[in-house]
């Protein structure tokens, strides 16, 4: 919390911000300078062993609002310790959250723990916010997916988005596939045992946790190659000389013995192009050709990269190089009208910087006050109005009394053309 909200300043108290990740959940308060707390997306129940995820789109909205219910208790109660009913909520958002997800999100607050105001803001137009610029070329690598949108003076290029389902989670699947196949156990009864023999399965927070510390995005160069010699069924292409292998201890008694070929190649995938010619450097390019030819060089030239993956080590300057290799083929070339590209580098980690941005917006409390869906107006309409269909103004009493939407924000938030 703030010093100064401790003093009596008798202002209204901040804003709880909550960025609901597939994988992850950043939470904490309007203001501050990244989340306090950042905790798994899911819930344990008694008697289940296995986790629930909290972010699901294909269940029924009945049991959505009960694992939602459970999931923000345990942020509220047990991480940031305040009343919901004191503070307003500012909740980062994908563009392409189901709006069932949305509503049953906003049913909980409301109806449940009965907070005075819900205000949804998208991550990607929120991380531009960190940087104090108006346009940028945003992409998402987190869990589920790749996703790229432009922003352009404030506005989403909606109708330019891409998107590829290449994020954290593929990279886990390939990572504990490789893992299972290629990886020896050492236990007190023998070495270079195979692991389905000693373990079932490796559970699913150590490959997350082999993921982050040793793996690694390999150069430009490497890259190619490594690609080359897996789809070379003859063999003639030679991988290049892989990094030293990782003794991992699982537990006490047991060590993993991790191939240094998994750890450079494993996230190889995310550039390997696939039957239509895609990856995610492709998917950058693909939504600035389909951008306006005049606002392409200021969005390439401003390019922000948000996500837990963006961390891999490598990952940046892999993807760069990928661009200008790319930048060079006739497929862009010709289309693009621009060759050169700048990756910005945000005042937080790429996981946090959407969460930042919501942070901010959230410590403007004009913003708060005029565009925050109120806890009155969801209880008279039963439902949130959709940010991106707003391209007709909203009711006046979607805004709290005596106060209009400030014309920045009104064009923020609008996707006229
Ligand atoms: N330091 C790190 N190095 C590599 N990967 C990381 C690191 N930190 C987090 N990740 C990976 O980032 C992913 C989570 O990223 P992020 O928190 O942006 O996703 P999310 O917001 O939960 O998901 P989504 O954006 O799909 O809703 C996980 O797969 C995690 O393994």
């Amino acid at each position: 919390m703030p010093l100064f909200e401790g003093l009596g300043s008798g202002g209204e108290k901040t804003a709880v911000v909550i960025d609901l990740g597939a994988a992850y959940t950043k939470c904490g308060f309007a203001g501050e300078t990244g989340p306090r707390f950042i905790i798994p997306s899911e819930i344990k129940r008694a008697g289940s062993p296995e986790a629930v995820r909290v972010v699901q789109y294909n269940i029924n909205t009945e049991e959505l609002y009960s694992i939602l219910k459970e999931f923000v208790h345990l942020l509220y109660f047990r991480h940031l310790l305040v009343n919901p009913r004191d503070r307003r909520v500012v909740i980062v958002e994908s563009i392409l959250c189901p709006s069932h997800f949305r509503e049953t999100l906003s049913r909980v607050f409301f109806k449940h723990f009965e907070v005075p105001s819900v205000l949804f803001a998208p991550s990607h137009l929120m991380s531009v916010m960190t940087l104090g610029i108006q346009s940028a070329l945003v992409m998402d690598c987190g869990y589920t997916e790749t996703l790229v949108l432009p922003i352009y003076e404030g506005v989403p290029i909606l109708s330019a988005w891409e998107a590829l389902p290449m994020g954290g989670k593929a990279v886990h699947r390939e990572l504990h596939s490789l893992l299972s196949e290629q990886c020896t156990l050492d236990t007190d009864s023998g070495t270079g045992l195979s692991l389905p023999t000693v373990i079932s399965s490796i559970p699913e927070d150590v490959v997350e946790d082999i993921k982050v510390r040793v793996c690694f995005v390999s150069d430009l160069q490497r890259g190619m190659k490594i690609q080359e010699a897996k789809f070379n069924m003859d063999g003639s292409a030679e991988r290049p000389a892989p990094p030293p292998d990782v003794e991992y201890p699982l537990d006490g008694r047991k060590i993993l013995h991790i191939k240094g070929s998994i750890r450079d190649s494993v996230a190889e995938m995310l550039f390997e192009q696939d039957n239509e010619e895609k990856s995610i450097a492709t998917l950058l390019l693909d939504t600035l050709v389909k951008c306006p030819i005049d606002t392409r060089k200021v969005l390439s030239e401003n390019v922000v990269i948000i996500g837990g993956t963006a961390m891999l080590p490598g990952f940046l300057h892999r993807l760069l190089s990928e661009i200008r290799s790319l930048v060079e083929k006739s497929k862009y070339c010709d289309a693009l009208a621009t060759k050169s590209f700048r990756i910005h580098s945000p005042p937080a980690k790429p996981n946090c910087t959407a969460w930042l941005g919501g942070a901010i917006f959230g410590a403007l409390q004009d913003i708060l006050g005029s565009r925050s869906v109120s806890r009155d107006y969801y209880n008279q309409m039963g439902r949130i109005p959709d940010w991106c269909c707003l391209s007709t103004p909203l009711p006046d009493s979607v805004y709290e009394a005596g106060k209009t939407p400030p014309p920045l924000m009104k064009r923020a938030f609008s996707t006229e053309k």
